[in-house]
């Protein structure tokens, strides 16, 4: 299925995914397109996103998205040569709406298990739709709050979700021993970083590039500390 006949969605994507150093295959790059299709016509139906202009769904989520996925196929390859880890990586993205970062996790990063959890019933179905129709085996959606799950999973992800502090108390019950949280942020956020509790610690942050978008963006890993 290719839903995009425009091919200068397709070019931006590919300068896009050229400028993040990412290498994805012809497969991905129509996966991509296609759930950037999928996303604008139910939009129209579910309101999944405020972002209604394709070209700006296509910076502002699609490639902004797609920055995250070098510093996580980073950490999931990193992870893979601990001996002690479980094999294949379940991470859970949390607060996915129409599934920004956790649907273009599941299409870069076959290797992994991705669940997408919201809320809002439509959101949940739109997921596990987007799923069926690209044929990502490798995702599912959740309609309930992350409060309510169990996991474990490995990373627990967000992208304007909520402050770190209630991010990573909502979600901390989900995390496997040795899970580490990935948040997706603007600026840098110092005011939620000095908010978290002594039991949470950021042990790395990432300044990201995203390509056409002229805004700051970061990506902070944290872990609980015994
Ligand atoms: C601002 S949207 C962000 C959507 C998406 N991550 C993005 O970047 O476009 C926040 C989402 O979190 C969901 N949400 C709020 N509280 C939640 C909770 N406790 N558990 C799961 N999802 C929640 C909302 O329904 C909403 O879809």
């Amino acid at each position: 299925m290719s839903v995009v006949s425009n091919t200068s969605f397709e070019h931006a994507l590919r300068e896009g995914a050229n400028a993040l150093g990412l290498d994805l295959s012809e497969a991905q790059i129509t996966q991509l397109l296609d759930f950037l299709a999928l996303l604008q016509k139910w939009n129209k139906v579910y309101n999944l996103t405020a972002v209604r202009d394709p070209q700006e769904m296509l910076t502002h989520h699609l490639l902004d998205s797609l920055a995250a996925v070098p510093p996580l196929r980073r950490h999931v390859a990193q992870r893979g040569q601990d001996s002690a880890a479980r094999p294949g990586a379940r991470l859970l993205d949390v607060g996915s709406g129409g599934g920004l970062p956790g649907v273009v996790f599941a299409i870069c990063c076959p290797e992994v298990d991705v669940s997408c959890v919201d809320t809002v019933a439509k959101k949940a179905a739109f997921i596990q739709q987007a799923a069926g129709t690209l044929g990502l085996s490798n995702l599912h959606g959740i309609h309930a709050r992350v409060e309510t799950l169990a996991g474990p999973f490995d990373v627990v992800s967000c992208r304007a979700f909520a402050a770190l502090a209630d991010f990573t108390a909502w979600s901390r019950q989900a995390l496997a021993p040795h899970g580490v949280w990935l948040a997706m942020k603007g600026k840098h956020p110092h005011d939620e970083i000095a908010a978290l509790p002594a039991d949470v610690s950021v042990f790395h942050v990432e300044q990201l590039t995203v390509p056409g978008l002229q805004a700051e963006r970061c990506i902070l890993w944290l872990r609980p500390v015994a």
